[in-house]
């Protein structure tokens, strides 16, 4: 490296390169680093965050090309057979398994807190009844900054726990009352002798003053799920989540940037989609036609709930699912549900494809989910909403251990400017 040089370190191909630290006076190029930490002496470039660490987390552990999952040390195999959701959400936050009475006091933390403030409801008003869940959740989850902002003290570690521990109970109340305004139905209110998911069930499909049974089977069905999604280390919502609190921001906010992030159909949003997708293609026949424009590179179609950035080898979220798939609707008496069948076989073409094995390319958390809440009644239009409560544990998670790190940081990448070198303004008149 020269004094007018810094070396790029693309961390794609791995290549790198001396690129001048150009003065912007000196003329036109085609890249300008402008004002590069030149003592630092090296910059990588990496869209995508492919090679970039942001920060340290002792929260959860995954090895991507073994396919392994761990929350806290803990196998997500072990955790979805024995556990339930708020000892896994307890676990998360605080770093160990909780004693019985930790439990009881955090699962009476929450239930404390299912209420949400009776204005919100003009919130929801606001919206039109066709309005996707994700937007209303988005909405509503950031307006809770509005009803808190004074109440929330992010130095004040009681005042944090308060923020997460209220972010988790509310999380099913608000989504399902983004169901209940998309149906024009009155909203239930939550019965807190229920468990988490019992309650989120009961105030998604009950009818206000008559009486409603919470089937067990869809409870543990639920629970499940919700803990196979609680966190995912560094990926792009909970990413957001500490982009957006490493500002300072509120929780809730900095949540609802989360809740954004993770809508989209290369994150939580491929849920909606993988349903979409196998309701689109509709029969076995099909597949071979879906695997084509899914490699084809001129067609924007991809396999939704196949890839994944960090998994080379089989999600082991996803291998729960599909044998957790198979005992749900064999309990709940749906075992004829064509779609877990045309999933099933799309799978077995797409894992003996030369491409998807060239690629690494292996079913994801998303591809069985949404059979799953199919079956569990839930509209396709809420999967997403699903990965959010659950997710929000893994969010509140983040943030709490961020807030506390003294080494933290405003998050702030660099960039390669790629735009014209400095140029005089020209008046109105004179532009040709
Ligand atoms: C909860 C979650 O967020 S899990 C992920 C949910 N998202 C999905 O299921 C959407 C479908 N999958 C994808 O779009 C991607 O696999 C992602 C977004 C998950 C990961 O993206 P990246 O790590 O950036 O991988 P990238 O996009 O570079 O793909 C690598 C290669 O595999 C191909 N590829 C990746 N996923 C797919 C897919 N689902 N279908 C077809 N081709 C794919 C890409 O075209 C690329 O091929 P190339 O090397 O010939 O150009
Ligand atoms: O880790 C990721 O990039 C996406 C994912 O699977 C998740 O958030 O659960």
């Amino acid at each position: 490296m020269s004094n007018d040089t810094v070396t790029l370190i693309d961390n794609r191909t791995g290549k790198r390169a001396d690129l001048p630290i150009l003065d912007p006076t000196l003329g036109p190029s085609t890249v300008a680093i402008g004002g590069l930490p030149k003592a630092l002496g090296y910059f990588t470039f990496d869209p995508g965050f492919v090679a970039t660490a942001s920060c340290r987390s002792a929260i959860t552990y995954i090895d991507g090309e073994e396919g392994v999952l761990l929350y806290r040390g803990y196998p997500i195999e072990q955790l979805a057979e024995q556990s339930t959701f708020l000892e896994v959400a307890y676990l998360l936050l605080y770093g160990e398994l909780p004693t019985a009475e930790e439990l009881a006091a955090f699962e009476r933390s929450i239930t404390n807190h299912t209420m949400i403030n009776e204005s919100l409801k003009s919130f929801f008003n606001g919206f039109h009844y066709d309005a996707h869940p994700m937007a209303m959740m988005c909405g509503v989850v950031g307006s809770l900054s509005a009803f808190y902002y004074n109440h929330t003290d992010i130095n004040d570690p009681a005042d944090r726990d308060l923020a997460a521990h209220r972010l988790i109970a509310k999380m099913p109340t608000i989504a399902a009352a983004c169901y209940k305004h998309g149906k024009g139905e009155p909203f239930v209110y939550p019965d807190n002798r229920l468990s988490y998911t019992g309650n989120f069930l009961r105030m998604m499909f009950a009818i206000p003053s008559e009486p409603y049974e919470v089937d067990p089977v869809a409870e543990r069905a639920l629970d499940v799920l919700f803990i196979l999604h609680a966190d995912h280390e560094q990926n792009a919502s909970t990413s957001t989540v500490r982009l957006a609190g490493s500002t300072g921001a509120h929780p809730y906010a900095s949540v609802a940037a989360g809740i954004a992030a993770l809508w989209g159909p290369a994150h939580g949003g491929a849920n909606e989609a993988v349903l979409r997708m196998l309701e689109e293609i509709g029969h076995p026949d099909n597949i071979p036609k879906y695997i084509a424009k899914a490699k084809d590179k001129d067609d924007p179609f991809r396999l939704m709930g196949f890839g994944h950035r960090v998994y080379k080898n089989y999600d082991p979220r996803a291998k729960i699912i599909r044998r957790h798939c198979y005992e749900v609707l064999e309990k709940l008496g749906k075992r004829n549900e064509a779609l877990l069948d045309l999933a099933m076989r799309l799978e077995e073409v797409a894992l003996s494809d030369e491409y998807f094995i060239e690629r690494k390319l292996y079913p994801n958390v998303d591809f069985y989910t949404g059979i799953i809440y199919k079956a569990l009644g839930i509209p396709t239009n809420m999967f997403t909403v699903m990965f959010a409560i659950a997710r929000t544990v893994g969010w509140v998670a983040h943030w709490l251990e961020m807030v506390s790190d003294p080494e933290l940081r405003i998050g702030r990448p660099r960039q390669l400017y790629t735009g014209p070198a400095r140029r005089d303004y020209v008046a109105l008149d004179q532009r040709g």
